[in-house]
Order: C-alpha cells, then structure tokens, then sequence
C-alpha cells in the first residue's frame, strides 16, 4: 500500500492502540490544542460511537489510510510516557509472543483508575496522624473505647492512615476515628500518600550456611555486575532460599536499586511481608488481586517513582513501571498462578525472564521442585544452576511412606495407620497437616436405587455435596441448589453421600479427636478477603493442632511444628491424561511433604494410595527431584513435548454443542502450517459442557517457536480480514492460548 503524505504539517498523525480485541493499531489526526502527543502518552479517541482511551504508540507524519478519512483525537492526557522503556518493550514482546492484540495489551498493564483517566500520579486523599497532644497522651484515658484505643495503636505502626486501612474494620470505625478528632489526638488532612517504612523491629541477620553462602555470593555478584542472566536455584523444602534471596535484595538497595519479588497467588502471607520488612527497613509495597483500585494506583506510583524499594507481588506486578530496577526474584518458580488464564493468557515467569533481559538485570528462580521448563534450561547450561541440598536449620528431609489402601481401607478418608500417626503425633504435642484436594463433604449423591449421579444440569460434572451451606454445588460454574430428598431420575429416597471432601474429614477428626483444635482451609473456609491469611498465622503461630487443607495449604508455608503430614487422596492424579499431570503431582506432593519437621526432629508423611507400585512413589521417597526431572524431560523429549516442543491450543464453546467443533474443523483447515509444525484434529474439550456451553479445543505443536508463532500470526490476520471466517469467529466464543498450562 502507498503512503499518503499529510501535507498539512501543523497537525500530525498518530497511531493509538485502543483497548479492543483487534490485533492492530489505528490512525487518527493529533488534536490540534492540549498536550504535545508522544509516543506512550494516554490518549481520548472517538471510537465507533464511544470514546476509548487508548496509548500512542507512535506519531508520524504519514498513514497508510486517506487522510481525509482520520477523525481527530480528542485529547492527551499524560505529558510522559505511562511505561518505562524497558516495560514497553516487554509489552510489544507479550503481545507479539502470545498473539495478543496491543491495545488490550497495554490496557492490562495499567491500573484500572489511569484506563479509566484519572492522573498519572495518585490524586491526594484523606489521611490522619496523631497530634503531639494524642502522641503525649496516657492511652489508658481510652481504655472505655475500645476502637479508638485500637486505633491509636495502629498510629504506633503507621505514621499515618487512610480510609483504605480500615477496609476490613466495622463501619463504626468512622465514629472513632472523628472522636479522636474532635478530642484533639487525631488531625486530618489532604495528602499525597506517601510510602512509610513500617516501624517493625528490624531482624538480625542470619548466618549462611556454606550452600546458601555459595549460591548468595553469585548473585550479590551479578547484581553488582548489572548483567542480564537467569539463575535457578533448586533449593529443598526448608533449605532457606529466601535468605539467599535476601543477600541478593541487599546487594541491589546497596545499589539504589529496587527489586521485584514474585510470588504465588497464596504465597503473599503477612509472615513473609513481615520477614521482608524486619529485614530491610526500607518501604516495601505489595501488589496483588486485593487491591482496590486506589491501593493499586499508589503501589503502581510508588514504583514508578522508585519510592517503593522492594516491590513484593503476585502476577500482576509484573506490568509495574520501575525507575530504577535491580533484580528480579520469583519464588516458587513452578507454580501455575504465575500463568493468567483468561484474557491475555501471558506467563509471568517467562514475561519476567524478557523483562530482566531489557532491563540488563539479574533475575533469580527459586523452587524445591523446579517446573520442567527451568530445569531443562538450567541442566543445557542456559540457565545458571545452584543447588541447596539440605535444610537450613538441624532438620533432616522429612521420612515419606506409603499407606496401602488396598490392605488397610480408609474410613471418612483416614486409614488405621493414619488416625494411629495422628494420635501419636497429638500426644507428642506436634501439629498435623491434611491434604485433600476435594472441598466440600463428598463429592457425589449417589442414588442406591438407579446407580445415577446428581449431576449438574449445566455441566459434564457431578454436584459436591456441601453439608454446611446445605447445599449442592457446581465446583465448575458455581451452580449452587437444595440437596435433593429424593433421586431426580427415579424418585427413590436412596441418596447416599459417596467420597470425601475436607468437610467430612474435618467432621471425621472432631470425633475422634475432640480434644484437638482443628482448622481447615479450603476455598470455602476463607472466602472473605484476609481469611485466608488469618487462618495461616494460626497455623504458624501454633494455635491449631490439625489443619486439614485442600492445595492452599501446602506451598511455600514454613509452619514450625508440623511434624505430621498426611496426604489422603492422590489416586485420581496418578493415571490422569494431562501430560502434565504426573510433573504436578510430583511437585504438589514434594511441596506439601516439605512442610514437615522443618525445625529440629524429623518429621513424618504418609501417602494413602490403592496403587503403591506406580513409579512415582520411590523418586518421591528419595526426595530424588532430578531423577525424576531426568526420567519425566527424557520422555517429554522423545514425544516432542514441551519444553522440547511447542503447544498452542486454540478453544471454542457455544451453546450449540456442534459449533464449536465446527469453527475448530475449518480453523484446521485455514491453517497453513510452516515447517515442522502440525495441527491435530479438532476434539471436545475433556470437559466438554461447561455453564451451559460446548467446549472443544484444536491443539497445534511445533518444533520451532517462530515456526508456531507465524503459523498463527497468518491465521489471525486471515481470520481478521476475511468476511466468512470473521462471522464464524463471531459466531462463537473463541481463544487461542500460546504454552496452555492444562487442557480443561
Ligand atoms: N542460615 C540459616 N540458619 C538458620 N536458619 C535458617 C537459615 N536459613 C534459613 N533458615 C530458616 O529455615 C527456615 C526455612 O527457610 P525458608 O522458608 O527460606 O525455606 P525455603 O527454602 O523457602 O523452603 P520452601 O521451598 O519449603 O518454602 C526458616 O525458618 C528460616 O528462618
Ligand atoms: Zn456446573
């Protein structure tokens, strides 16, 4: 296509990524008064009949569209650019690597408050302080009131407060508060909220062992050195990677440097804050899905800023701007939290490796059991490896056994030889941790009449029976209804719960175990914000005896006194068709096996299981994760599997059950792969309907990357332009996942 010249050349041409589901960006005339466009600016543009604010991405003087036919942008909103360089970059990359369209791109990377206009920097809001007459006050004057006595003791933390920290607090708290400020304690005024160090006694350091020396020693020296390179470090459950993290943290506010520490969706506790800020007195923000809009506008700024030093977040911290970026750590490098799975399907992880490259920094992986992909990587030599073979403290790598189910069957989920282990393990007043991976009583109502299921009338999925809610549910679509008296298909009165969930072990134990304080954690224990981590400060701090736990409890946590940890139900992962099931099995049971006996003794883990033999238990016993990395990346390789080969899964779902397949069938055939690269058959999903609609999935692998990438890349412009395929992509809800984690 020719160039058109715009000949008028007081007004230029720029070219917006709005935020719409089109993989391109469009042109508009610069307005011809307000703010000078430049190139990473918010932007107002008129689009169709809205208006969207979208990002400029460059301003030129020419288009590729008539000019005549450009409407004139509305306004710019930032005289600087939203993103720092290094972001930006890592933004073209995201969207180009995961075919994503950049404006939606760009529109994910910004706190929702500036995709809605408001100003780059935090507007100034409410804020209190103590007064010198509250300061000097006896604070036993407020022992008759309660709230504002605990008010007060929170000033002895925080030099000031806003209404956001008073989130979880009763409504009343309102009142206190004008109380203390009609009593003179309080004062409240306007400000731009600024970071303040938290006022925690600041901790000692600990003395590193010879390993975590070895390893903390090389990244003190790449962080000095500002070079980009990857380091694994494959430390075992309890071997204290993050002190080797600390040494490296260190190493960057040595440099003025801020550093970015990733974690897991679950692994952003209180404990680990707190250790953060009792160890480096410097102000630390924390990003993560809690976050109201304004909370997460301020981290956003104090990062940018570089007030912030250490930036501690879940996946979505990783779209921050830094000013001055040192070191990237990600713990728990293996985790799935780190992959989004809906809309822009982008792995933090691997975003976090492009985003250290363009920085020029270091970035360190941390896992006692390592994902396939870091360890590949480290084991050819791309990645750095270190390796810390023992525990941090005197303890010994907890001793793993069996129970055969087979010989000895489980009552409400708890075999002869785990209740005996419990009991002894209660007397020795130890702690016990339970993992199932079922919330809910049971999760099947079974009719002893027909043999039929009560199943979720909008899904390929049996109802969990909740005895507490007294409710069935949909653990798929969130379907929720009575339980049933009588069978829905004959009417007998015969149901009978079958299988067991954590509310019927938590049941179960209370039983036999009424002395013992017992606490479960599931999805459905912790459903209001903060419960979550209460309840894994009791457990830390002892107050409960059993924990029963579905996966919320067994990553990353460093409780002290379990010595017990039992596993009750893994069967069902043993012979599941996810090629990468046995690689999550194998890590989920190592990790939660790790939580046992890390202080002095030597603590216990009984697996339940009908199926002893199967290979995976003797590597698990050996604590042998690079025997079993070794066997799994061997078959991996000979199958072309990740991360030997590339996947992308293309899904559909609609509420006709043949349309989905439909659009899958002649996506196969508009495909023109490259070289090396093959499209399977379109197939229903394994779950094939869900809340109503029929899913089904076309999976395309590659051995090349790039092969992978422009395959698709051509499809999706096709796909784009094309009149038919455009309405059959319409026709249906649709989207394509580049490295999908699972296959549901
Ligand atoms: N050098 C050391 N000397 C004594 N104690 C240490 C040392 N390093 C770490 N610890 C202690 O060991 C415990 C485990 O450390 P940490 O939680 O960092 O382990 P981890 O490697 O992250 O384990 P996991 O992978 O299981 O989460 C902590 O309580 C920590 O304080
Ligand atoms: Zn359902």
């Amino acid at each position: 296509m020719t160039l058109l010249q715009n000949t008028d050349k007081s007004s230029a041409i720029i070219c917006v990524a709005v935020p719409v589901p089109l993989r391109q960006t469009f042109d508009f005339l610069a307005p011809q008064t307000g703010i000078q466009p430049q190139r990473g600016a918010r932007i107002k543009v008129p689009f169709g009949s809205r208006t969207l604010i979208g990002i400029i991405v460059a301003v030129k003087q020419d288009s590729e569209y008539p000019i005549a036919r450009l409407k004139t942008a509305l306004e710019v909103l930032d005289t600087e650019a939203v993103f720092d360089e290094p972001l930006w970059s890592t933004l073209e990359w995201l969207a180009r690597y995961y075919l994503a369209p950049i404006g939606e791109v760009l529109a994910l990377a910004q706190p929702v408050l500036l995709r809605q206009g408001e100003a780059l920097s935090p507007t100034s809001i409410k804020t209190w302080s103590l007064t010198d007459h509250g300061r000097s006050s006896a604070i036993e004057e407020l022992n008759r009131a309660p709230l504002q006595l605990a008010i007060v003791k929170r000033f002895m933390r925080h030099t000031s407060l806003s209404p956001s920290d008073f989130k979880d607090e009763s409504a009343s708290w309102r009142q206190a508060i004008s109380a203390l400020v009609s009593k003179g304690w309080v004062e409240e005024y306007a400000a731009q909220p600024r970071l303040v160090v938290s006022r925690v006694e600041p901790a000692a350091e600990l003395q590193l062992n010879p390993e975590q020396a070895a390893a903390a020693k090389s990244f003190v020296t790449a962080v000095a050195a500002r070079e980009f390179a990857c380091h694994l470090l494959h430390g075992v459950t309890g071997s204290g990677k993050t002190e080797v993290y600390f040494a490296a943290i260190q190493a960057a506010l040595d440099q003025q440097q801020q550093t970015l520490l990733m974690v897991p969706e679950i692994g952003l506790t209180p404990q680990l804050i707190e250790r953060v800020e009792r160890r480096f007195q410097v102000p630390v923000v924390t990003m993560h899905s809690n976050l109201n809009d304004r909370e997460r506008h301020l981290a956003w700024w104090h990062a940018r800023t570089g007030e912030a030093k250490i930036i501690i977040g879940t996946r979505s911290a990783m779209f921050s701007p830094f000013a001055n970026l040192g070191l990237i750590v990600v713990d728990e490098e293996h985790d799935n939290s780190f992959k989004q799975q809906d809309g822009v399907r982008y792995h933090a992880r691997d975003m976090a490796i492009y985003r250290a490259k363009t920085h020029g920094i270091p970035i360190v992986l941390g896992s006692a059991t390592p994902s396939l992909e870091s360890y590949a990587n480290a084991l050819s030599g791309r990645y750095q490896l270190h390796t810390l073979g023992h525990r941090a403290t005197s303890a010994e790598l907890p001793k793993i056994q069996l129970v055969d189910l087979a010989h000895q069957p489980s009552n409400d989920g708890l075999s002869p030889a785990m209740l005996e282990a419990i009991k002894i393990t209660l007397a020795a007043k130890k702690q016990v941790m339970l993992f199932l991976n079922r919330r809910g009583y049971a999760p099947v109502l079974f009719c002893s009449s027909c043999k039929q299921a009560c199943k979720c009338h909008r899904c390929d999925s049996y109802l969990t029976l909740h005895r507490r809610a007294y409710k069935m549910r949909c653990h798929h679509c969130g379907y929720e209804g009575r339980i049933p008296e009588l069978c829905g298909h004959c009417g007998a009165k015969e149901l009978v719960d079958v299988g067991d969930g954590t509310q019927r072990v938590e049941d179960a134990l209370a039983l036999r175990f009424p002395e013992a304080r017992l606490l479960r954690i599931d999805r459905d224990s912790t459903r209001r914000k903060g419960e979550l981590a209460e309840m894994l400060e009791l457990a830390r701090a002892g107050e409960v005896d059993i924990i029963v736990g579905t996966q919320l409890i067994t990553k990353g946590h460093d409780f002290p006194d379990i010595a017990l940890v039992g596993v009750l139900e893994v069967d069902q992962s043993l012979y599941s068709t996810d090629f990468r099931a046995t690689e999550n099995l194998f890590q989920q049971l190592l990790q939660v096996a790790g939580r046992a006996g890390r202080r002095e003794q030597v603590g216990q883990v009984l697996i339940q299981t009908r199926f002893t033999e199967h290979p995976i238990f003797e590597t698990i016993r050996q604590h042998d994760f690079s025997a079993f990395a070794g066997q799994l990346l061997a078959e991996r390789e000979a199958a072309g599997f990740p991360p030997f080969g590339y996947f992308a899964l293309l899904r559909a779902e609609s509420p006709h059950q043949a349309q989905a397949l439909q659009f899958l069938r002649k996506a196969k055939q508009d495909l023109q792969p490259c070289a090396g690269v093959m499209v399977f058959d379109a197939i229903p999903a394994p779950m094939e309907r869900r809340a109503g609609r029929y899913r089904a999935q076309l999976l395309i692998t590659a051995e090349q990357r790039s092969g992978l990438n422009a395959t698709l890349a051509t499809w999706l412009d096709f796909l784009a332009h094309d009149t038919e395929a455009k309405k059959r992509a319409n026709a249906v809800r649709w989207s394509l996942d580049i490295d999908p984690q699972d296959f549901f």
